[in-house]
């Protein structure tokens, strides 16, 4: 690849192995600590980091990928990361782990030092961002994935990894993500926050179902989003890049053991293999609920992919 080469994602695969490693001796009803009303896993996310993190100092040129887990941050950054390389043809180094509130509480003394722009990934609802993020008017890529196969790639992570907690059934798993009661708290939840400011103007939305559809016009959108300037060859060679196949193929050399797991699948419709019946049409009703009406509700073209 001429890309940025994400075989040099060593902060990630290290602070992953650790994460992996704390996770061996952490069984599922201890996983979670809540904070401001949200569960974290407690391999990832501390009380110091969460303090911590409203001493983080935003930059007008920083990049925030913002996504529930599971809806395709990894894939996200990678377009990132080429989209940096494409345009300055400097590699983009990974110098901390990309998701921002995941660490050490010393992290975001170290960041001040990283060279612009920075690439930060985040699980937070939109009202739990650091408020240097809207002071600074940082450019937001939120990147939502239909709720069921976000729910199905979610049961996989767990049941799949083989150091991660697992549930004791999918029914069970079901259960809980339908009550909120996993990492990084309710889906739910995290889209009706975010609905609320979609429309901002330096928010903008992408589909993970859109991206599959059609990545090379998904990344000149994003592309454009960000104000780089590519050519139409750079975007079919980033397109190509960042194919499931392609990241799949990588998967183990950029994201070390996790790797294969979080290149799973990459397909839409992979939720009807676990959902019955009665799952479906329990998670259709909450969507009504939550979300039927809004300018999430429609974007997320439920018609086509959830049904
Ligand atoms: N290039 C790509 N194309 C399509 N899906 C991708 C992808 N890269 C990652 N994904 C999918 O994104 C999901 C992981 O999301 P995240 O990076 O937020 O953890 C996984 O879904 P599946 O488990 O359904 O395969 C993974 O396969
Ligand atoms: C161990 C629980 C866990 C860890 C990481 C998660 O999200 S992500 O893969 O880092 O996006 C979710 C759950």
């Amino acid at each position: 690849s001429q890309g940025p080469s994400m075989a040099d994602k060593s902060k990630f695969i290290d602070y992953i192995d650790e994460a992996l490693e704390k996770s061996k001796e952490t069984a599922l009803s201890r996983l979670f600590f809540t904070h401001q009303g949200i569960p974290y896993p407690v391999t990832m996310c501390t009380l110091e980091t969460f303090q911590a993190l409203d001493t983080f100092e935003a930059r007008r040129d920083d990049i925030l990928l913002a996504s529930y887990p599971k809806c395709g941050s990894n894939w996200i950054l990678h377009i990132m990361s080429e989209l940096i390389f494409a345009d300055s043809k400097k590699k983009y180094e990974c110098p901390e782990f990309p998701i921002l509130e995941c660490g050490d509480p010393e992290k975001y003394q170290r960041m001040k030092q990283f060279p612009s722009p920075r690439i930060l990934a985040t699980h937070l609802h939109y009202n739990k961002l650091p408020g240097s993020i809207f002071n600074n008017k940082v450019k937001i890529l939120v990147i939502f994935r239909n709720p069921k196969d976000t729910a199905v790639s979610f049961f996989h992570f767990h049941n799949d990894v083989p150091d991660i907690p697992s549930y004791g059934s999918w029914d069970e798993f079901f259960r809980q993500f339908m009550k909120g009661q996993v990492s990084w708290g309710s889906y739910f939840d995290f889209a009706i926050n975010w609905n609320k400011h979609l429309d901002n103007e330096n928010v903008k939305f992408i589909l993970y179902e859109d991206l599959k559809e059609n990545l090379a016009a998904g990344i000149k959108q994003i592309a454009e989003f960000f104000g780089f300037s590519l050519t139409g060859e750079q975007i079919q060679t980033i397109s190509a890049q960042s194919t499931f196949q392609a990241m799949r193929a990588k998967a183990q050399q950029t994201h070390g053991a996790v790797g294969p797991f979080l290149f799973r699948k990459g397909e839409v419709g992979d939720w009807k293999n676990l959902f019955n019946a009665t799952q479906n049409q329990e998670m259709d009703e909450k969507f009504q609920e939550c979300l039927a009406g809004t300018v999430l509700g429609a974007k997320l073209k439920c018609e086509s992919y959830c049904q």
